[in-house]
């Protein structure tokens, strides 16, 4: 049976902190505020993932008041959701992914993205999408706070 979930994310943006997105380093004078690496996008995967497969969210699996995910690169996470959706006989048949962000210009960015989450989740490139809006100046992406990750994925498998 097919099934459909969706994942949001928002990370505060602190000056001076690296940014992770997706799994790749991008270059920028401010990263995410964040109990693990911050990586926002992953994030937001992870729950759409978990959200298709009614297997509940992000943080009832991995807590973010547990020591144990202090830093943790998030890349680790993803690959964790994963294993647990094909524990449970599911596969992912494609995801779409939109970052919503001012800045950086994610743009350059994007086929390095798609690689580095084809690679961690073992499908191709082709059933992953990644896409990047500005909010045109407005709200807390506009000003450049934070940045939010809306996440939709589709998944076969035989419950
Ligand atoms: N952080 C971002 C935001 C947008 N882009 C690219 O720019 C295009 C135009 O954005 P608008 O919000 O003005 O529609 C968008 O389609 C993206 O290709 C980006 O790279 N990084
Ligand atoms: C990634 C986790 C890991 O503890 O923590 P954070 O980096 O704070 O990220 P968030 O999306 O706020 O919560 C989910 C947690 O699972």
């Amino acid at each position: 049976m097919m099934r459909i979930g969706n994942g949001y994310d928002v990370h505060a943006l602190g000056e001076g902190l690296p940014m992770w997105m997706g799994g790749v380093r991008v270059e920028h004078s401010a990263g995410f505020v964040a109990h693990s690496d911050g990586d926002v996008l992953i994030h937001s995967l992870c729950d759409a993932l978990l959200g298709a497969a009614a297997l509940g969210d992000i943080g009832v699996h991995f807590p973010d008041n547990d020591p144990a995910y202090k830093g943790i690169d998030s890349k680790i996470l993803l690959k964790k959701c994963c294993n647990l959706l094909s524990e449970n006989g599911y596969q992912v048949v494609n995801c779409d992914i939109v970052i919503i962000a001012q800045q950086p210009k994610f743009r350059p960015y994007i086929e390095s993205i798609r690689s580095s989450l084809s690679d961690i989740m073992g499908v191709k490139t082709e059933q992953i999408s990644v896409k990047a809006t500005t909010t045109e100046k407005l709200g807390f992406t506009g000003r450049e706070e934070g940045i939010a990750v809306m996440s939709v994925v589709l998944i076969d498998g035989k419950k």
